[in-house]
């Protein structure tokens, strides 16, 4: 599979040709990044189950829009137990803006993932945060020179996958946090059966993210059993109270 994303299916294609036309920021930023592995490793050691919150206003596989202050509902995350937060700032497809993840990053001091679809080294200047997002079906061959143009700015890139073949590339780019994907962006479909694939391949130093169709205590419990260092949850906080959603899947059951 190429940067290109052919083979999409048709909202996917229509975030990734959105994205391609997105400018970038105007400054070079740089970052005073929250870590996430030491986030990771406290919230081991306090006995409960690191959860990355995602604030998700709305999604092509999602109905209506949660139009919720964002920074209330992130406060109500972070209350919950989240480890970190992911913020989308994909205006057309998700209803993030920048301007929110700029106002939670101020109004929490857990680390803050920026979730949007960065094609081009200079979309990494729209706004700043502790770790943002590189999928490597959507950058291909520029993964790894988006890796080292992230960490540059002082980011945390969390290299998100799908496949062995875009797990081995972003091995080779360096990555040392890594996301299964469990949501095939190329149909859409949800199969918590990815991570349990992949996941073996994945060296020990690495740490690594379950992401997508998170639904339940089971999930996680399956998932951390799989090897999941953190899991990267949307939906299924975003629907209903996020503060108690949260907790439920960041206790141990
Ligand atoms: O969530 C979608 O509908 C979606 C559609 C097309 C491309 C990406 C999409 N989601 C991005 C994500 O990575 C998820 O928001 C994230 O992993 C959380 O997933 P979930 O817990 O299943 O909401």
């Amino acid at each position: 599979m190429n940067a290109s994303g052919d083979e999409l299916a048709p909202e996917v294609r229509a975030i990734l040709d959105a994205a391609q036309e997105r400018p970038g920021g105007d400054t070079r930023v740089s970052v005073d990044a929250r870590s996430f592995p030491d986030a990771v490793e406290e919230t081991v050691a306090d006995g409960r189950i690191p959860v990355i919150a995602e604030v998700k206003p709305t999604s092509p596989t999602t109905e209506g829009v949660r139009d919720d202050d964002p920074v209330e509902l992130a406060r109500e995350m972070v209350a919950g137990g989240a480890t970190a937060l992911s913020v989308l700032t994909e205006p057309e497809h998700f209803g993030g803006t920048t301007d929110s993840l700029r106002r939670i990053r101020d109004a929490v001091d857990v680390p803050v993932l920026r979730k949007d679809f960065v094609v081009r080294e200079e979309q990494l200047d729209a706004v700043e945060s502790d770790l943002v997002l590189l999928i490597a079906r959507f950058v291909g061959d520029d993964l790894s020179d988006l890796v080292e143009a992230a960490r540059e700015r002082g980011f945390q890139p969390l290299v998100e996958v799908h496949t062995r073949d875009e797990l081995v590339a972003a091995l080779a780019a360096g990555a040392d946090i890594v996301g299964i994907n469990n949501r095939d962006l190329g149909k859409l479909d949800v199969d918590l059966g990815t991570f349990e694939e992949l996941a073996p391949e994945v060296p020990d130093d690495v740490l690594l993210v379950a992401e997508s169709g998170v639904k339940t205590t089971d999930d996680v419990r399956r998932m951390r059993e799989a090897g999941a260092d953190a899991l990267l949850v949307g939906t299924a906080i975003m629907d209903g109270d996020v503060r108690q959603n949260t907790h439920a899947l960041s206790t141990p059951t």
